[in-house]
């Protein structure tokens, strides 16, 4: 192999090679020049190259079959496109060959230069998107198949430029999976910017995305980058991109395929070299459908789509997840562990907030937990359908205890009450007797709000137990049956604090 890197430039237009070869050149690299597929073939062939730029239209064949052949060959090659201005198809189509890149006619030096940079980091020993010898720790945690098939689909595509559109519900790792397409790739020393579309005011969008000039409006008083230029050279996550207003897609769209944007006020566009990933939990080709997203628009955001299974769907990286959710939250401290039949409720819950959730439930839980041990109780999943817990249950975070049962455990079917409501039980208690509680109150009006209102009436209970225990907690917790880290909790929940605190 050579020692600088070694390009293959493949265009039937003698003017364009020629301008190619020599900008090529000019970067230090090696050049070979190839005017059909034919003397294309023969070059790759022989030759160990780390860039294969080609044109569309050949006068032998398309460059899109030679693109197909390249990634068909397994050889680690990117390739790149020269597609004609304003043919987005082409560029689309290539991407979703396996090009890594592509460029437009009439060409723009300063992108050819950037994209050839970003190809030849590519395969650097040092660069996190070359081909791992050993696999990688990732992020994205489960061993689940379709973890696997996820993480491995990141792998390929993060070492291409291709928009990628990323779908999911809620909490399953849209933003998650978005940074590891960034970090293993060879953009991963460039910044990550993420934009939560749906939080921008209308009226300031243009200005955050493509920032402004001083005095370009009233309240201007110095120059401002927007998210393009705070993201050159890495990516930008539009996440909830559903949620753009359709004149502001207009000019994302445009921005994107043209890779310039003009800041507020200025009168030259700069160019901007940034990998676009999306995020969504809506169905957006409904949303085209329904005319309130942009078709064009789509079609260029949703080159590559990386579906995010929910967690219900792939329960069994219910241990390898809460273990590592418990050493984070643990802060370098000894890590909680599950107690008995703690998977097995777990399992049997279907968290429409999927891994979100499960970090909110473990966080809960070990505010409620004794010892670092997280018991059925202090679950407290909402409207959980929990199944009998069958001793100890299966995983490395488990550990056998002498726990009492809990009520979910004893009443399988029976719901287990969120926090908000007021009978959570944090440590093991002898199970009261009705007639040990007090009345009810009046209820023949009903409550309009019946979250507000069972608040109010948690509030009040906690603030008598402390007051009557002049705000003993461990004493006010005794009263109330619930532990020291349960009454903690509601009372930041609720906001409530010792008087003079
Ligand atoms: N596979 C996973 N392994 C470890 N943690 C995960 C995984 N998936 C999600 N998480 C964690 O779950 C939380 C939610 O993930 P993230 O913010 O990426 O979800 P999202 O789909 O973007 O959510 P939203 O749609 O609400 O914006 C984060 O704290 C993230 O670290």
């Amino acid at each position: 192999m050579s020692a600088s890197p070694r390009v293959l430039v493949v265009d039937d237009e003698d003017d364009l090679r020629d301008l190619l070869e020599i900008t090529l050149l000019k970067m230090g690299l090696e050049v070979d020049g190839a005017g059909d597929l034919k003397g294309a073939r023969r070059l790759f062939a022989v030759h160990e190259y780390d860039l294969v730029l080609t044109d569309m239209r050949l006068p032998d064949g398309v460059g899109l079959d030679f693109v197909r052949e390249i990634v068909a060959s397994g050889r680690a090659t990117p390739v790149a496109v020269v597609t004609a201005f304003g043919s987005a198809e082409n560029a689309v189509v290539a991407l979703k060959a396996g090009a890594f890149d592509y460029v437009t006619k009439p060409l723009q030096l300063d992108q050819l230069r950037l994209m050839v940079q970003s190809a030849l980091k590519l395969n650097r020993p040092d660069s996190p998107a070359a081909p791992p010898e050993q696999p990688v720790d990732s992020r994205l945690k489960g061993q689940s198949a379709a973890m696997q098939a996820l993480r491995a689909q990141i792998a390929r595509l993060a070492r291409s430029m291709a928009p990628i559109a990323i779908t999911g519900e809620s909490g399953s790792g849209k933003e998650l999976a978005a940074r590891e397409i960034h970090a293993r790739g060879a953009r991963a020393d460039k910044p990550f910017i993420a934009v939560n579309c749906g939080a921008i005011p209308e009226a300031l969008m243009e200005a955050e995305f493509f920032g402004y000039r001083k005095g370009a409006f009233t309240g201007a008083a110095d120059e401002r980058d927007g998210f393009f230029q705070a993201a050159n050279g890495g990516t930008l996550m539009l996440d909830e991109v559903a949620d753009l207003p359709l004149a502001m897609q207009v000019k994302l769209l445009r921005a994107i395929q043209e890779r310039r944007v003009r800041k507020i006020g200025a009168t030259a566009e700069e160019p901007v070299d940034v990998r676009i990933v999306s995020a969504t939990h809506r169905d957006l080709g409904r949303w085209v459908e329904e005319g309130r997203f942009r078709q064009d628009l789509f079609y260029r955001l949703n080159v590559i789509e990386l579906a995010l299974p929910p967690l219900r769907e792939r329960l069994d990286d219910l241990p390898v997840l809460t273990d590592a959710i418990l050493v984070r939250l643990s802060a370098g401290g000894t890590p909680a562990v599950l107690g008995p039949g703690v998977l097995d409720a777990l399992r049997g819950y279907s968290f429409p907030g999927n891994v979100r959730e499960l970090e909110n439930v473990l966080e809960r839980a070990l505010a409620f937990s004794n010892d670092g041990v997280i018991n059925v109780e202090d679950l407290a999943l909402k409207g959980a359908k929990l199944v009998e817990a069958p001793g100890a249950a299966p995983g490395s975070s488990t550990v056998p205890s002498p726990a009492v049962p809990s009520p979910a455990a004893l009443a399988p079917s029976v719901p287990v009450p969120a926090p908000t409501t007021l009978a959570p039980t944090g440590s093991p208690q002898p199970p009261v007797a009705d007639d040990e509680m007090p009345p009810l109150p009046d209820l023949s009006v009903l409550p309009s709000n019946l979250p507000a209102y069972l608040e109010r009436v948690e509030r009040e209970i906690l603030v008598r137990a402390l007051s009557r225990t002049q705000y003993n907690r461990t004493q006010a917790a005794q009263l109330l049956g619930i532990s020291f880290r349960q009454l903690r909790y509601q009372m930041q929940k609720l906001g409530i604090q010792e008087p003079g605190e």
